[in-house]
């Protein structure tokens, strides 16, 4: 079997000119332009990628951006001040701490502090805890992303067995609570879990989401699963080219999954297609409109 390839920057593109239009009939009728403000502290080179592509989504889906572009020396004091004044900004309907952080500012604070309800994110406590209560909040973007993948390749995940390898709060927790609320019969695999491999196998959905590259070979895979590497991962190659890889090993698991999804090209667009997303319906709750 050769598995289909999801192509996540083509469904993300979809969803930017999908927002555009909902934005632009939100300026319309109520005034309101979706702002999304984007802080990133330091000047690490892949989360200083990661956000101007948030800014390029930003501007090509019709939001406003506001960005706070901060020195690696600069105080969790000052961090905490810029979100606190975000907070009170109402042409700010999103939120977003770019992660991760210098080492001397604590991550759980500045992110507890972001109002909850601009949280865009999703990494609030009081998110996380709506999401596995099933009550609406802010889900997590790459979450999110992945889900609406799977969801173009089945629909109804009724009696099947997903796997979800990581169980960090940002991916794997969050992951699992959507596939749970879509009724699939969900596993939660780790660095612990004893024979990995087997229980990979055993998995109609497979998501790997623990940020070693091309972990996860071909006889991991269930014959028609559908993959979904959430991983991305900057190697050098053996002739000393820099390379991104996922989690998955793409050639090899692409010859038995039934879909997959590359890296890049996958689930990295749809991360940032769903910030969008969550920015536009922040506004629209904001507004008192429905989407
Ligand atoms: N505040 C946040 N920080 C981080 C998050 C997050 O969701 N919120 N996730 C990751 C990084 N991330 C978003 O910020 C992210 C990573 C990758 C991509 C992406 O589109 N990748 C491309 C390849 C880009 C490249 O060439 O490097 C792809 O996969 O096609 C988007 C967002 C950690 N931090």
């Amino acid at each position: 079997m050769v598995a289909s390839v999801i192509d996540g920057k083509k469904i993300a593109n979809e969803l930017h000119v999908e927002i555009r239009a909902k934005a632009d009939a939100l300026a319309a009728s109520h005034g309101v332009v979706p702002g999304l403000a984007v802080v990133l502290v330091g000047e690490d080179p892949a989360s200083a990628v990661y956000v101007r592509n948030k800014v390029k989504a930003t501007a090509e889906c019709g939001l406003k951006s506001f960005e706070f572009k901060l020195p690696a020396e600069t105080s969790e004091a000052e961090v905490l001040g810029i979100v606190e004044r975000l907070n009170k900004d109402p042409d700010v309907h999103g939120i977003l701490v770019q992660l991760p952080l210098p080492k001397h500012i604590d991550s759980d604070k500045v992110l507890g502090l972001i109002d909850p309800d601009k949280d865009v994110d999703g990494f609030h406590p009081l998110n996380a805890g709506r999401l596995s209560v099933g009550l609406p909040g802010f889900v997590p973007c790459t979450p999110r992303g992945s889900a609406i993948l799977i969801e173009k390749v089945q629909p109804d995940l009724s009696g099947l067995h997903a796997v979800v390898i990581g169980r960090s709060n940002i991916v794997g927790k969050p992951m699992a609570q959507l596939l749970l609320q879509k009724n699939a019969t969900v596993t939660i695999a780790h660095s612990r879990t004893k024979d990995l491999p087997a229980v990979c196998r055993t998995a109609d959905i497979l998501v790997a989401a623990v940020g070693r590259p091309e972990m996860v070979k071909a006889d991991w895979v269930k014959p028609g699963a559908i993959v979904i590497d959430v991983g991305i991962n900057r190697i050098t190659t053996p002739e000393g080219k820099g390379k991104l890889v996922g989690d998955v090993a793409y050639a090899e698991c692409a010859e038995v999954a039934g879909a997959i999804t590359p890296v890049p090209g996958g689930v990295g667009p749809m991360t940032i297609a769903c910030l969008m997303l969550n920015t536009l319906d922040s506004a629209y709750r904001a507004a008192g409109a429905t989407v």
